[in-house]
């Protein structure tokens, strides 16, 4: 279980996570959705340890960031990432792979096949496309095997029949796994409506409706609610 409490992280003086308490199961699939600039990637990067909180607490399986085997436990995906041009799928996968005890090579092939990464695989990844260098990303971070992972936007970008198998992937594996995603998809939502979680005002609050009860309750936020009624004036009647 991953357990966060009373986190907080400021940059330049504004707050961006405040007092933040909040704890995840050892399985299923949690989708964090919020605004742009609200901190997920934030609180992800505490999560996974690349940025320390100014104060709190994280404890993921009663181990302490920094450890070896806090590392060990979780797959990050990050939103921006940077993969080495010069070498090919394969070298770059088997590379990340023997980074972790965990890593299960022998699916690597099969998830490689089912992302139609099997010829482009040998080929480096300076000639791959967004979508192609996202794909061994997924393939890598399943195969990794670790007990978490975290995705940051991961599925955006992707063509219909790729988010479609990988989505269907993560439920897959889910049942022995934490997956948590942060992401701006309705589509995702749609799909993993078990555990939602909104970002606002540096903090995450469970959110208990359905797809469609959330786009109203966002439509009908405060700023939001300002914005519609203003391209109502100014678009539709203009
Ligand atoms: N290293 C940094 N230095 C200063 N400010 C930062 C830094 N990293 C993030 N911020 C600020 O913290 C806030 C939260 O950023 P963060 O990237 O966590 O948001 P986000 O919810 O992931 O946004 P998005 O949906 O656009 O990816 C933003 O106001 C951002 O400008």
């Amino acid at each position: 279980m991953l357990e966060i409490k009373n986190l907080s992280k400021k940059f330049k003086q504004q707050v961006i996570i405040d007092n933040l308490s909040t704890n995840f199961s050892q399985t299923g699939i949690t989708v964090i959705v919020g605004t742009n600039g609200s901190g997920k990637t934030t609180l992800l990067n505490m999560i996974t340890n690349l940025l320390q909180p100014d104060s709190g607490q994280i404890v993921l399986d009663e181990l302490n960031p920094g450890s070896r085997e806090y590392k060990s436990k979780i797959f990050y995906l990050p939103s921006d990432f940077y993969l080495p041009g010069y070498m090919t799928g394969k070298e770059y996968a088997h590379f990340v792979l023997s980074r972790y005890d965990t890593s299960n090579y022998n699916q690597l092939p099969k998830l490689l096949n089912l992302l139609d990464m099997t010829q482009s695989q040998n080929k480096t990844i300076e000639s791959y496309s967004f979508g192609m260098k996202k794909k061994i990303q997924i393939a890598v971070a399943i195969a990794a095997n670790t007990d978490y992972i975290i995705a940051d936007e991961i599925l955006g970008g992707l063509d219909f029949d790729t988010v479609i198998l990988v989505q269907e992937i993560f439920d897959a594996i889910s049942n022995k796994k934490k997956i948590i995603i942060v992401s701006h998809e309705r589509n995702t939502i749609d799909r993993f409506p078990e555990d939602v979680r909104l970002m606002r005002k540096g903090t995450l609050t469970s959110f208990t409706g359905s797809p469609d009860e959330l786009t109203k309750f966002i439509k009908q936020e405060g700023v939001l609610h300002d914005k519609l009624i203003e391209i109502q004036k100014h678009f539709m009647h203009s």
